[in-house]
């Protein structure tokens, strides 16, 4: 980091994870290795593979260090954990009202399962930081924070959807436009916490913290942490933890990426659950980078994709990522969604002309 470092209260989190769980079994992708042409020519067909697969994969040697994994996790509870509830409510994302990711979601927004509202706080900045202002207590970390946005933009997301375009044999720049750093779109860093529920909750929901669900955006990268709840959709339809790796990073695909690449790249359904016995009643903390698209740009596939077999839409009706993304934010947890025949566990709605899937 090249910006002021003011100190910040440390934040510890749970304990690793004693038990043996049902892992995923996913590919550790070796980032360094981008920097020859062999290396890269090497990683975009792991990354292709891991991506078509397993439609997850780890990240390790991104270039950040432990320690400095270790001062934004600190950084990150500081919205959560410094912050009065009535200036939280000042900085209310209104997400439902907005169709945006910027501010707070406040705890109980949205429905799980039989009644049962989350336990799940954000707090959510976009790419361009200085587009809303911030908490008093989070004004010390902006300038680290926006070196932070753009090393997760620059030094990941573009390398990751250069790699994406290579795995396809497509110009690697294919992506990058779609993905500019300047123009309106989405793109956000996510700092979130969730918060143990009671033995109540847990039975109405049967575990489940946080439906299963695809991401909206192309690429999203999760700073892994230790609490052990994340799940992915198997192929053979079993869920099956994500372990964690320190210091790594958990990548997955979302809509766009299905929609542009015309399912070459499928997003792949994942949920969050109640942590093993060994970590529970600790509070779970989480930074994000969300990928996506500008807000303007036609979600169809491009013309170098291939034929898209399990279609969602017509061409011609494709969504923009804008509307695409508000639609989604401002439906999820709030409005109705419908059961699928003879399969209990999936829910349906329509958002604009695409059918959205949510899983229990
Ligand atoms: O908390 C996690 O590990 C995943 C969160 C997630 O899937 C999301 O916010 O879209
Ligand atoms: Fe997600």
């Amino acid at each position: 980091m090249t910006v002021s470092v003011p100190p910040v209260p440390r934040y510890v989190p749970a304990p690793t994870a004693t038990e043996q769980l049902d892992y995923a079994d996913l590919p550790i992708v070796d980032l360094s290795k981008i920097n020859t042409p062999e290396g890269k020519a090497e990683l975009a067909t792991t990354v292709r593979d891991a991506m078509k697969d397993k439609g997850f994969f780890y990240v390790i040697n991104h270039g950040l260090t432990p320690e400095q994994n270790e001062r934004i996790f600190n950084v990150a509870n500081v919205p959560l954990d410094q912050v009065s509830d009535e200036e939280k409510m000042k900085f209310d994302g209104k997400l439902q009202q907005t169709g945006s990711y910027q501010g707070y979601k406040p705890r109980q927004y949205w429905h799980v399962d039989n009644g049962v509202r989350d336990q799940i706080e954000h707090y959510n900045m976009n790419k361009d930081l200085h587009r809303k202002g911030h908490p008093n207590a989070l004004q010390p970390y902006l300038p680290e924070l926006e070196e932070f946005i753009k090393y997760n933009h620059f030094n990941i997301l573009h390398p990751l959807l250069r790699l994406l375009a290579l795995g396809m044999n497509i110009d690697e720049e294919t992506f990058i436009p779609l993905h500019n750093f300047d123009r309106v779109g989405e793109t956000f860093l996510r700092f979130m916490k969730y918060h143990p529920r009671s033995e109540d909750d847990e039975a109405k929901t049967k575990n489940v913290w946080l439906k299963g669900h695809t991401d909206f955006g192309t690429v999203s990268i999760l700073w892994s942490q230790p609490v052990v709840a994340l799940q992915i959709l198997c192929p053979d339809e079993k869920w099956r933890y994500v372990n964690y790796i320190p210091n790594a990073l958990v990548i997955n695909a979302g809509d766009a990426l299905e929609f542009l690449t015309g399912g070459f790249y499928r997003a792949t359904i994942h949920r969050v659950v109640q942590p093993p016995e060994s970590q529970r009643g600790y509070p779970r903390l989480g930074v994000f980078y969300f990928g996506m698209p500008d807000d303007d740009v036609k979600l169809s596939p491009l013309p170098d994709a291939p034929e898209w077999v399990d279609r969602r839409f017509k061409n011609e009706e494709a969504p923009t990522m804008g509307d695409y993304r508000k639609g989604r934010i401002i439906a999820y947890g709030n409005s109705e969604t419908k059961k699928v025949d003879g399969k209990e566990t999936v829910e349906v709605q329509m958002i604009g002309n695409v059918l959205v899937k949510h899983y229990n």
